[in-house]
């Protein structure tokens, strides 16, 4: 009986026995493309034509570049799932696929992320709160002679921690900084349960800008949350205040960013996401005020590991039974109206 096939779009790195696994029940191919018009040509080749589904990850859009309608629509029909390593999935457009006829279904990471995406917010917080980085600058420079560097920063304890975007990592976050006591704030387009905004309170959007003493941006990128925080809402901001962005660069008009810093307007800020990755704008770069980490939210062994792992279940799962195990949002219902594919050899996959 021949195994149904999976296109690899990206390394694996750590969850090599998963991997194997999945290898036992599927015929795992790679593509032969360095670039994203080689990518499409070899989609309309023929060469993927029994691919039922992909693992994807990030980096793997410098070969396709992004999963936009032209790459959806030169992709196979018999390619029903695309199952992406990341929690963030703006390198897809969930809309293209799911207008494709059959559907491409999209699945990405829930919850695993959480820990180590908030995690990185706190280090950003606190480092940007208490303006480490000048100091930490000063000292590699051999300007600390006695007593710390002239950047004093302000205390968490009592702040107003502004939440925008409050899914899985802004609640994460939320709890956390709750020891450092912080009180939380946050805005979503939809109130929730104070069980599920973790006690947080619910303000409009301008209020959050105008109380929050930290912003910590924890939203999706989607065309709606392109430049979400601008020139405009810098203004609603206090003077002094400190901003966070662990989500995606773009939710933030970094050249607004730049001159709110560069007024004082803004007091420092901590980053893990960049416009324009992996270039990162010369304003950030010389502001010492600034923290920042290159899109490192994830970046440790255990989250990694489960993340990889995470991301091969859902591969298999729709070897053996033709669906995802967390499709993304947009895709849940479609999943459950969804056709299965047809399986040539009735068994999927001889298990
Ligand atoms: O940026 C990291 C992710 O989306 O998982």
């Amino acid at each position: 009986m021949s195994k149904l096939k999976v296109l690899q779009l990206g390394e694996i790195v750590l969850a090599h026995e998963k991997w194997e696994q999945l290898t036992q029940i599927a015929e795992v191919i790679t593509p032969k493309a360095t670039n994203r018009e080689e990518f499409i040509a070899e989609c309309k080749s023929g060469r993927f034509d029994d691919v039922v589904a992909a693992y994807r990850t990030f980096p793997s859009v410098s070969i396709t570049g992004i999963f936009d309608e032209e790459l959806v629509q030169a992709t196979p029909k018999s390619w029903r799932f695309l199952a992406h390593n990341g929690a963030g999935y703006d390198q897809i457009d969930a809309h293209a696929c799911a207008a494709r006829d059959p559907p491409l279904l999209v699945s990405n990471i829930p919850i695993i992320a959480d820990d180590s995406t908030a995690d990185t917010a706190v280090f950003l917080i606190l480092g940007a709160l208490r303006n480490l980085n000048p100091s930490m600058q000063a000292l590699r420079e051999g300007k600390w002679k006695g007593s710390p560097p002239p950047a004093l920063g302000h205390d968490p304890q009592g702040k107003t921690l502004g939440i925008l975007g409050m899914g899985g990592i802004g609640r994460n976050l939320k709890v956390k900084m709750d020891v450092f006591g912080m009180k939380a704030i946050y805005h979503n387009r939809r109130k929730m349960s104070s069980e599920d905004a973790a006690g947080a309170e619910y303000v409009s959007f301008d209020e959050l800008l105008a109380r929050s003493d930290v912003l910590s941006l924890n939203l999706p990128l989607n065309p709606k949350t392109r430049h979400i925080i601008s020139t405009a809402e810098f203004a609603k901001m206090k003077k002094g205040v400190v901003i966070v962005n662990t989500a995606r660069g773009p939710v933030m008009d970094e050249d607004a960013l730049v001159k709110a810093l560069d007024s004082g307007h803004v007091a420092s800020c901590g980053l893990d996401v960049f416009e324009e990755e992996p270039k990162v704008h010369e304003g950030l770069i010389r502001n010492p005020n600034c923290v920042l980490v290159p899109h490192m939210g994830t970046w440790c062994v255990e989250t990694q590991t489960r993340m990889e792992e995470w991301t091969i279940g859902n591969v298999m799962e729709a070897v053996t039974k033709g669906k995802l195990v967390s499709p993304v949002p947009e895709h849940i219902d479609l999943q459950s109206i969804s056709k299965q594919y047809d399986d040539p050899d009735e068994g999927r996959a001889g298990v």
